[in-house]
């Protein structure tokens, strides 16, 4: 019905919003962020990727903007706000694609946002990587540029594998930096794109690479 692309980062606030938009507005999918934190102090991952596309291109005519199905008001992983907030654990074979067939407008795949990394807790037992192993999707990381970014981007991928989650690579987000590319590269990370840090998606759009080339 829809194919989930699961896009997480190496760090929180490491530009995965941005690049979600970007994604949507280079290939036209659907976006969905499963559970939101953080609702007291910032409007939202889904708020600012309509923002986003509105700035630029507009919400392109084949993607659908599904809601979350868990909100949580404290800037913290979900497990933390379920305990802080006093709502109920949360069990992730509930968690449920909400595209049906009548309410697609028209991709087949949908970009699903993480919250934080693929390690933030979301109950007692259980990580991020048990959400992507629950819709079986693939995954794009998300990872600054600069400095510090080959230990955070080999460790994502470390944990991503001894998972057996497949990887369709890495976006080096932030000031262009190739020999960090280049050696990511060395180490068999595939890197999909560079993006600069940009004042509008129209602006860096080219710079993403077909959709059809990531998934071969
Ligand atoms: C507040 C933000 N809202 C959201 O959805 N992601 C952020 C929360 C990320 C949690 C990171 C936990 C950690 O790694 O320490």
């Amino acid at each position: 019905m829809t194919t989930p692309i699961f896009i997480t980062g190496t760090d929180t606030d490491i530009g995965k919003t941005f690049i979600s938009a970007l994604l949507i507005e280079a290939w036209g999918c659907n976006y969905w962020k499963p559970i939101q934190t953080g609702l007291d102090s910032d409007p939202g991952d889904t708020f600012t990727i309509k923002k986003l596309l509105e700035q630029s291109l507009g919400v392109p005519k084949t993607t659908t903007i599904f809601q979350p199905q868990l909100e949580y008001m404290k800037p913290l992983s979900p497990w933390r706000c379920t305990i802080l907030e006093n709502k109920p654990s949360i069990n992730i074979e509930e968690l449920k694609f909400p595209a049906t067939k009548d309410n697609l407008t028209g991709s087949k795949y949908t970009i699903v946002e993480g919250a934080g990394g693929i390690l933030v807790p979301i109950n007692k037992t259980s990580y991020t990587t048990d959400i992507i192993k629950h819709l079986d999707a693939s995954v794009i990381i998300v990872a600054r540029s600069e400095l510090g970014t080959l230990n955070h981007t080999l460790m994502t991928v470390e944990i991503l594998k001894q998972n057996k989650i497949p990887i369709l690579g890495v976006i080096l987000n932030g000031d262009i930096n190739n020999d960090n590319a280049l050696t990511l590269s060395e180490l068999n990370v595939k890197i999909i794109a560079q993006i600069p840090k940009a004042n509008s998606l129209k602006d860096v759009v080219d710079l993403v690479p077909a959709l059809e080339t990531i998934l071969s």
